[in-house]
């Protein structure tokens, strides 16, 4: 289809026309070296693509939760849970040589995410109850 006429939504479009091949690097380096950086920007994007599904079925579980909570009127957050995750992931993470205050940060800025989303959901919970627009 020509670009004219593609009605797909700009996320859409911006997915199925990644040029793997991009970069700002052609002619600055060995044609080699950019092969192998190419090689290993295969497995980088692969990544990627797996932690966006990841993510998207992370959130599809915490708004479930989120709508739980607010049907049983339940605060967005629950600071025993984080820091008993946060602990986990700490771990993990050094385990796994993978920075621990990354990992941390990283969650938290999920989670804070994520409770954002709950208390949508609980003033929409709340709103509904209540009859107000
Ligand atoms: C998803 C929940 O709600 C919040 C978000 C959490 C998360 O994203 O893991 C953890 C605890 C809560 O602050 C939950 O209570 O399980």
């Amino acid at each position: 289809m020509s670009a004219l006429h593609d009605n797909a939504p700009a996320d859409v479009r911006a997915h199925r026309d990644f040029d793997p091949e991009a970069s700002s690097l052609h002619g600055e380096a060995d044609p080699a070296v950019l092969a192998e950086l190419q090689a290993i920007r295969g497995t980088i994007d692969n990544i990627d693509a797996a932690l966006v599904h990841m993510l998207a079925e992370r959130f599809r579980a915490t708004q479930r939760v989120g709508v739980l909570k607010a049907a049983h009127g339940l605060p967005a957050g629950d600071p025993d849970r984080e820091a008993a995750q946060i602990g986990r992931l700490r771990a993990l993470a050094a385990s796994a040589q993978l920075d621990p205050e990354f990992a941390e940060k990283f969650l938290n800025f999920i989670i804070s995410e994520v409770i954002r989303h709950h208390v949508a959901i609980s003033e929409d919970h709340r709103r509904r109850d209540d009859g107000t627009p």
